[in-house]
């Protein structure tokens, strides 16, 4: 009985599909949803429990980002669009975060004036305006709020404030709020503030679906990966990074299968041989096996796939997700090279196609930009309570404080491959990732796959059976016909 296509077939038609264009067909379930194990390799030397990867992109991962992504077990990659010293103080203060909150209140320094609408009660006044650094005091904004007044003024030493080593555990941090009837504690981490934990903030915490086995490294820290472009002085980057701790690091570029990259990807190599590098991005088996020569850990895939791409407008050049990831997969499996699924993912479903298409992780942009940990103040935009997501390749972007990449190019034409817009408020990612995770082990079981690996099996044996759906099939695939609905997915 042969029913639909085996994606041996169906990726060789000549057309460019992605995830909306495929579905794949049901097969046997023998096992509860619960069996299903997403655990799985983000590069040769790095296991992750969940196949979640935070995009190095600078609306998505920096400190709270990455201690939060860690603590679920995924993991995110710092983005290098600042100074290597700024990149290595974020890893640093990613690997402070052992209780991986961001709080809600904001930072200033005392020259600041008092933002007319706080994220929340109190203002923290460091040093720098923001952390880590070393604490001056802090402003009670309760009967301030819309004010325009000078933090200088208002603001009250630390006397009053307890202070608790960064490690502490949230037992004993909890113990403390107790018995010392207070509304806050400060974590420090040598001399320096890494993080205020607010009372609130923790009852929320414990509301959150309880966390399994996170990202921790040999040293007891959340592992923290590291953006790194291909040019002279990202060896030098390299360095401040390595120093900081990174666990990983990945080489940044729309397309990866070029010399500057093939010389990093060495350098790199004989310079820290135990260091794991991620090479990308492409989209072909040739660009892969390139790389893979190399030396690459692990293959970042994707092409003008991203919600915020322009790429594929612009440059004419690119390929449909699905297929890309399928592709490559097939080639980088026959080497051990594991593939990052990169851009494009949007639900639970296209997670699901593309691990079950060949990749070990997926990486995501939009998919988190809208959450508590992204960097950057939620905004109101026609009534929705929403945060600036921008491509690394917007001008904005660009053009922002960096960049050796482009700016040594002040000379050169500036063509943006990417824009920027905003993403509506999602909450913590604490939340919303393990009910992701949950739909995704849904899918896999439907599939009757309980891990990874097992789905790649029924991919390569061509057990897994799969169809391109047409366009009304899409539209039947929604939600349709219906007046009007509230879409609430957990
Ligand atoms: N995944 C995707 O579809 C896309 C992603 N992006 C993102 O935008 C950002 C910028 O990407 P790209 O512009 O591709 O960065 P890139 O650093 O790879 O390339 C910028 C330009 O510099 C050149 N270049 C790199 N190393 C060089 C060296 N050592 N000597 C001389 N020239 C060198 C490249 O050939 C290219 O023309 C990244 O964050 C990337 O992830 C941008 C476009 C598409
Ligand atoms: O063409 C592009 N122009 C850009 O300015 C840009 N910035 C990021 N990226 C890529 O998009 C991925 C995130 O995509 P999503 O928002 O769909 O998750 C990211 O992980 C990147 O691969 C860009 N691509
Ligand atoms: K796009």
């Amino acid at each position: 009985m042969e029913d639909g296509f085996a994606a041996s077939r169906l990726f060789s038609q000549g057309y460019s599909y992605t995830y909306d264009d495929v579905i794949f067909l049901p097969h046997y379930i023998d096992f509860p949803t619960d069996a299903v194990s997403l655990s799985t390799s983000l590069s040769r030397n790095i296991r992750l429990s969940i196949p979640c990867v935070a995009s190095p992109m600078d609306t998505v991962s920096e400190a709270y980002m990455a201690a939060a992504m860690a603590a679920l077990g995924g993991i995110a990659i710092i983005h290098s669009n600042c100074t290597s010293a700024q990149q290595a103080s974020i890893i640093r203060h990613a690997k402070s975060l052992h209780i991986p909150i961001a709080p809600s209140v904001a930072f200033a320094s005392s020259q600041d004036v008092l933002p007319t609408a706080p994220q929340g009660r109190y203002v923290f006044v460091t040093e720098s305006g923001t952390l880590p650094s070393k604490l001056v005091g802090y402003v009670d904004c309760e009967n301030l709020k819309g004010e325009e007044v000078k933090i200088f003024d208002y603001m009250r030493d630390c006397k009053s404030v307890e202070s608790v080593p960064w490690n502490y555990d949230l037992g004993k941090i909890e113990a403390i709020l107790e018995e010392n009837k207070c509304d806050f504690v400060v974590l420090e981490r040598d001399g320096e503030v890494v993080n205020v934990l607010i009372k609130e903030d923790l009852e929320r915490l414990k509301g959150y679906p309880k966390l399994g086995a996170g990202t921790v490294g040999a040293d007891g820290e959340w592992m923290v990966g590291a953006a790194l472009g291909t040019r002279e002085s990202d060896k030098e980057r390299l360095e401040h990074v390595v120093k900081a701790g990174a666990n990983v690091v990945v080489l940044d570029s729309s397309q990866g299968n070029s010399i500057y990259q093939i010389e990093m990807i060495k350098y790199i190599k004989k310079t820290y041989p135990q260091l794991d590098v991620i090479g990308g991005n492409v989209v072909t088996m040739s660009q892969a096996q390139n790389l893979i020569q190399a030396g690459v850990d692990a293959l970042r895939v994707g092409m003008g796939s991203g919600s915020i791409c322009t790429t594929q407008e612009v440059c004419a050049v690119g390929r449909g997700q699905a297929t890309a990831v399928y592709k490559v997969s097939s080639i980088a499996s026959q080497h051990g090279v594991p593939v990052i699924a990169d851009g494009g993912i949007s639900n639970s479903g296209h997670i699901v196609k593309a691990l079950v298409l060949g990749a070990s992780t997926v990486m995501m942009g939009s998919f988190l930009a809208g959450s508590t940990e992204a960097p950057g103040a939620y905004e109101y935009k026609n009534g929705q309570r929403v945060k600036k997501y921008r491509g690394m390749g917007s001008l904005e972007a660009m053009t922002k404080g960096s960049d050796q990449r482009y700016l040594g190019d002040t000379a050169k034409l500036k063509i943006a491959q990417g824009v920027v817009g905003a993403v509506a408020d999602k909450g913590s990612v604490l939340k919303f990732v393990p009910y992701t995770m949950q739909a995704v082990k849904q899918g896999f079981q439907d599939l009757g796959a309980s891990s990874l690996p097992l789905a790649h099996d029924l991919l390569r044996s061509d057990t897994l059976r799969l169809e391109v759906r047409t366009g009304a099939a899409q539209v039947e695939g929604g939600i349709h016909g219906l007046v009007s609905y509230e879409k609430k997915s957990f």
